[in-house]
């Protein structure tokens, strides 16, 4: 089959870090930790005997014992370090990786990689302590890649997300798709409400004070209505509800994890 262009594109976006780089930070979501670890740049680094730490960013957002067990699993393949760019925990950690990294080299090459809004920007701003890098919501903020310098000899290479090739849906339950472009932004809200009805459904109640019901379509209908998001005629607007929905995934307003 033939490939997408931007796909081609972002692969050798990925491989040329991956060439530059003498090691990988791939940040993940602790809300879904395994589902954005991004199979692609883990098997490019595999073949290029580079080492990757897998830095769980966001653990503010989840419980201690959830992303104890996400690391247990990870931590089979790559070290683990558990991170919050909010409150600035696991800092001393991954400093304390880099610096034991710049004993082995010279001059250190830390590329950092991930789906957009995992928070590579935020990661990199922490550890530089100050803003360098541009962060947003918004999926995709990161444009080009930059060299920054952290330290003497010590380099962070800032990197678009790399998603490669995936469904538009997929993305958008990784939050790592703009809601606004989505085709079908209320047949992905039903798949999102559907995952988190599966695993933590108070969480809906949490973050809407809707009770959610066992069909995900419902409990959208039932969103929109406590939100009083209508269209003329008084009917629910499921699309204005559905993006509400997405965006609030995004910006870490709903409280639900899975592995
Ligand atoms: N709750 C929480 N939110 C975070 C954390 N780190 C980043 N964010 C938020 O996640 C969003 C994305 O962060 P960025 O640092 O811009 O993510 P990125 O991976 O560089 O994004 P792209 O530029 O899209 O590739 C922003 O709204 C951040 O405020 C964190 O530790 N906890």
């Amino acid at each position: 089959m033939e490939k997408p262009r931007e796909w081609l594109r972002e692969k050798s976006i990925a491989k040329k870090i991956l060439s530059e780089a003498n090691v990988i930070f791939e940040v993940v979501d602790a809300r879904i930790p395994l589902k954005t670890r991004n199979k692609v740049v883990e098997q490019l680094a595999k073949e290029r005997n580079k080492k990757v730490f897998i830095i769980i960013n966001k653990t503010d957002l989840v419980p201690e014992s959830f992303v104890q067990k996400a690391k247990n699993i990870i931590e089979k393949e790559h070290p683990v370090v558990l991170f919050s760019a909010h409150r600035k925990t696991g800092k001393k950690e991954i400093e304390k990786i880099i610096k034991e990294l710049s004993k082995e080299k010279k001059v250190i090459k830390i590329g950092v990689l991930g789906y957009p809004n995992v928070g590579k920007s935020s990661l990199i701003n922490t550890l530089k302590r100050k803003k360098v890098a541009t962060t947003s919501p918004k999926p995709g903020m990161t444009r080009g890649e930059k060299l920054i310098k952290l330290d003497k000899n010590v380099y962070l290479i800032d990197t678009p997300g790399i998603i490669t090739l995936e469904f538009q849906d997929e993305l958008a339950i990784k939050g790592s798709w703009i809601p606004d472009k989505l085709e079908d932004p209320v047949d992905v809200a039903v798949k999102l409400l559907e995952k988190i009805i599966q695993n933590r459904p108070e969480a809906i109640e949490e973050a809407y004070g809707v009770k959610p019901v066992d069909d995900p379509f419902k409990t959208l209908e039932k969103i929109g209505e406590k939100l009083n998001y209508r269209i003329s005629g008084g009917t629910i607007d499921i699309e204005r509800t559905a993006k509400k929905i997405l965006w609030d995934w995004i910006k870490g307003n709903i409280k639900a994890y899975w592995l």
